[in-house]
């Protein structure tokens, strides 16, 4: 990945679950080292609001809160103003909303965290999802560029708007790194272990590809979520993502 080290993080262990119980029980068992980063999502904090993201600061753990904001810029401004006063690491907002919208959604975020008197957190913007393929590009979107060129647009949007990042499947990781600076992230979900069924996910990679392809981080759930053992199953993740010469 050309001569600068690659920023690599944790996995971020995708935590979606229906009940409290569930979720306080992976926070429990997770705390291994290194901690992963815990992805809170809209069905987590939709029930528990900012009370699940606290149980899981209270554990150690880093967050990633993805609520993938998406609306006039004013609204997402204000909507991430509140977010920016939640301490969490990571958010998300819709690249498709625009620049003037993912802009507003950097200046909501920023501003709120200083409220606060916290860092701000990195705001990450959704390319194409990866439960999207060529097909459902043309044939739904009606998008006239392929799935890669219409990634690497939204990257370079979101960069110029003032994210930090993108979230993108592994595949475009390398497309993306030859339109956007050395620092912006590449956040990458569709991760299935060989042996793990697609499920709705259609640009899937294993952890290891994932890192040959230079994801910076992967997103990972029910591969995890749904083993009789995440631990182990997150351990293996884990160590075929962060290899030794990272
Ligand atoms: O923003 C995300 O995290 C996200 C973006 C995307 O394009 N695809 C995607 O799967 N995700 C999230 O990543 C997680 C993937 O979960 P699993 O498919 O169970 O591993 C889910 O929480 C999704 O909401």
């Amino acid at each position: 990945m050309g001569g600068k080290i690659l920023k690599r993080y944790s996995p971020m262990v995708a935590i979606d679950v229906a009940t409290k119980n569930e979720a306080l029980d992976l926070f429990d068992r997770l705390t291994v080292e290194p901690r992963p980063i815990l992805k809170i999502g809209m069905e987590l904090y939709y029930h528990f609001g900012p009370e699940i993201i606290k149980e899981a600061q209270r554990r150690g753990f880093k967050i990633f809160l993805d609520l993938k904001l998406h609306d006039i810029p004013n609204t997402v401004k204000r909507a991430m103003f509140v977010l920016g006063q939640l301490g969490v690491d990571f958010t998300t907002i819709h690249a498709a909303g625009g620049s003037e919208m993912v802009a507003a959604g950097a200046t909501g975020l920023k501003e709120g965290a200083q409220a606060a008197g916290l860092p701000a957190p990195k705001l990450l913007a959704i390319t194409q999802l990866t439960s999207i393929d060529e097909q459902i590009l043309h044939d739904e979107q009606h998008v006239d560029l392929s799935l890669v060129e219409s990634v690497q647009s939204y990257a370079q949007l979101a960069e110029k708007a003032g994210a930090n990042g993108v979230v993108c499947s592994a595949h475009e990781v390398q497309a993306i790194r030859q339109v956007t600076g050395p620092d912006f992230l590449c956040v990458t979900p569709g991760i299935r272990p060989w042996n793990f069924a697609k499920g709705d996910q259609k640009r899937v990679v294993t952890p290891h590809q994932a890192h040959d392809l230079g994801s910076n981080a992967i997103v990972v759930g029910r591969p995890i979520t749904q083993s009789a053992d995440p631990v182990k199953a997150y351990q293996e993740i884990e160590e075929e993502f962060l290899t030794e010469e990272d």
